[in-house]
């Protein structure tokens, strides 16, 4: 079997999964997974030299970022936290309008005096006296988190990692108040947290990816621009 000429990676599971593979349904190109049905090889109907790789969606950012693919789908939100140097590493070819959420920073409901980032400062020197320590916030977007704090000027926290259940932790005890997605705002509002009135980091959706790093020949070329404009339409 010859090398495939491009490589595309796709998410495995969750909610970018079925989406992706809709896109490609209208675009003409149906995604079909090669062999045992939870196998993680595929190919794209229509363009056999094309490889499909099924993987998780943070973990299509390190191929991307690695050039171990040409072309992937994954949320901005993801690349954005893990690739520092975006610009030299990846293309952000077409967003994709699925995916949607928003990276914010929330704080309890009951925190009355706080709706701004500039309140944080505040509290978190309030909070040292009171506790002798910063104030704790829980995330799993720690680059985006220290970039979006330290642009704003809020230096009295720190974080407190978080790959689950992030807006659980405040109720909890392990953090004052979190960073994470918020997508139709229920999540944020069942644990009784509210998003600051300037506390928005990014506003993410899934994207069409492409790796700068990646072996870019002539045929890889046509197909990308192939299958972008098949997208586009
Ligand atoms: N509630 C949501 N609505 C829309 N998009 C979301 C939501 N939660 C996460 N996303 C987006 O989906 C992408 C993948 O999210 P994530 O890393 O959580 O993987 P997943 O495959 O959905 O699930 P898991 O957490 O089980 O790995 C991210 O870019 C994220 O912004
Ligand atoms: O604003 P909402 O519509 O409530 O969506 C936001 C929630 O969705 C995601 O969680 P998910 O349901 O994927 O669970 P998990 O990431 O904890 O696995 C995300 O981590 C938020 O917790």
């Amino acid at each position: 079997m010859s090398a495939p000429s491009l490589v595309i990676a796709v998410p495995s599971k969750g909610r970018l999964k079925e989406k992706a593979a809709e896109l490609f349904d209208a675009a003409g190109f149906t995604l079909r997974v090669k062999g045992h049905e939870r196998g993680y090889r595929g190919q794209l109907d229509g363009l056999p030299d094309v490889a499909v790789e099924y993987t998780s969606a943070a973990e299509i950012v390190h191929q991307l970022r690695s050039g171990r693919v040409h072309l992937g789908i994954t949320g901005e939100d993801l690349v954005r936290e893990t690739v520092h140097d975006v610009d030299g590493r990846i293309a952000f070819l077409m967003p994709l309008g699925f995916g949607h959420a928003d990276v914010v920073v929330a704080v309890p409901e009951c925190w009355l005096d706080v709706s701004r980032m500039a309140d944080l400062e505040d509290v978190a020197e309030q909070f040292a006296r009171n506790h002798g320590r910063g104030l704790r916030v829980a995330t799993k977007y720690m680059n985006l988190t220290r970039r979006f704090f330290a642009k704003e000027g809020v230096t009295g926290y720190r974080i407190v990692e978080s790959v689950g259940a992030t807006e659980a932790t405040p109720a909890t005890g392990t953090s004052e108040l979190i960073v994470d997605i918020t997508s139709t705002g229920t999540t944020l509002k069942a644990n009784h947290l509210k998003v600051l009135e300037d506390g928005l980091i990014l506003k993410s959706q899934a994207h069409l990816l492409a790796s700068k790093r990646a072996g870019w020949d002539a045929r890889a070329r046509e197909l990308c621009e192939r299958i972008l404009s098949s997208l586009s339409q």
